[in-house]
């Protein structure tokens, strides 16, 4: 069953079109991962899923209602940015009570075991942590409120890299016993890939790709060689990313589309390789076909 249906969805702030005419169907129970470059359109899209904002036109449904201004989905919805605001005068722990009164799966123990592990201080106030420590915070917020739909944008600004590994078991575990829709959005698709069963890739405020991650990483290929040899191979067919390896040597990123192509590849003896779904995500939404190493270089 789908949890989220997007037809034709725009959202125009003044001039700019943020979405464009997107249109996205999410099933339930799953990881999504939500990936794309600055200003691809996520946070938009992730927004006007819980409701924040209203397309500009087209329409979004969430578990069969409108989101926009509905109390349903807002005690079935969680979400989560290190911009997540709460009343300056509560401290951390009347944050987590009023968790606990407004979100009816709210699970209290997890909220009071996360919140000793992470050794804060139950009447410290919000406002006043360190940018890390809000997203941890804020983290321990959105996995106890337990929420049928839970959305994590950008959900590890500013943690260190033990913290980022914690979150992410934690997210894992809670997810096994409790399994639930998931998006979670991040610039960060390496560290993330082995906990999505999805990607949604926006690029300019449309969806470039919903697939599976197994299906992401089968995409693209790698193929690396002689330069001129490299070059002769490739001419004619589209490549995704290119760039020179020392002086005689050539990398490129072809789209895994032929076996035959690849076949004359091996007959040359250029090696082929496979690509991180990472960077397979990067080349698909580049729309330069090198890399920063093209500016520097004289070609
Ligand atoms: N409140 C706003 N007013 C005007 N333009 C906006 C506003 N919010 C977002 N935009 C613009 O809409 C586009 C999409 O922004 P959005 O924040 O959705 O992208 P994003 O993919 O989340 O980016 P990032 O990865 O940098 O967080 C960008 O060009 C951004 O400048």
């Amino acid at each position: 069953m789908s949890v989220i249906q997007a037809e034709k969805v725009s959202k125009i702030y003044r001039h700019k079109k943020a979405l464009n005419e997107l249109s996205v169907t999410i099933d339930e129970k799953k990881i999504t991962g939500v990936i794309g470059r600055n200003g691809a359109g996520k946070t938009t899209l992730l927004k006007l899923i819980a409701g924040f904002y209203k397309p500009s036109s087209g329409q979004i449904k969430v578990f069969g209602q409108v989101p926009f201004n509905n109390i349903n989905i807002s005690l079935n919805t969680v979400f989560v940015d290190d911009l997540m605001y709460f009343p300056t005068s509560l401290t951390l722990e009347d944050i987590l009570k009023e968790g606990k009164r407004f979100y009816p799966n709210w699970d209290e123990k997890l909220a009071k075991n996360l919140f000793n592990y992470f050794s804060f201080n139950p009447r410290q106030l919000h406002q006043n942590l360190s940018k890390g420590m809000k997203s941890t915070f804020n983290m321990i917020f959105g996995l106890s409120a337990r929420c049928e739909l839970t959305i994590f944008d950008e959900p590890t600004t500013g943690m260190d890299e033990s913290v980022r590994k914690d979150f992410y078991r934690a997210l894992i575990k809670d997810y096994i016993n409790h399994p639930r829709s998931i998006l979670l959005s991040s610039h960060h698709l390496n560290e993330i890939e082995d906990l999505l069963e999805d990607v949604l890739l926006i690029k300019e405020g449309k969806v470039e790709k919903h697939l599976s991650i197994a299906e992401l990483k089968d995409l693209a290929v790698a193929v690396q060689g002689d330069t001129e040899l490299v070059t002769e191979w490739a001419t004619g067919k589209e490549v995704l990313f290119q760039k020179s390896v020392g002086t005689h040597s050539r990398y490129l990123v072809v789209p895994n589309d032929s076996e035959k192509k690849l076949e004359k590849a091996r007959v040359l003896g250029l090696q082929i390789s496979s690509v991180s779904a990472s960077d397979i995500c990067v080349y698909l939404t580049e729309s330069r076909k090198g890399g920063i190493d093209d500016v520097f270089s004289d070609n």
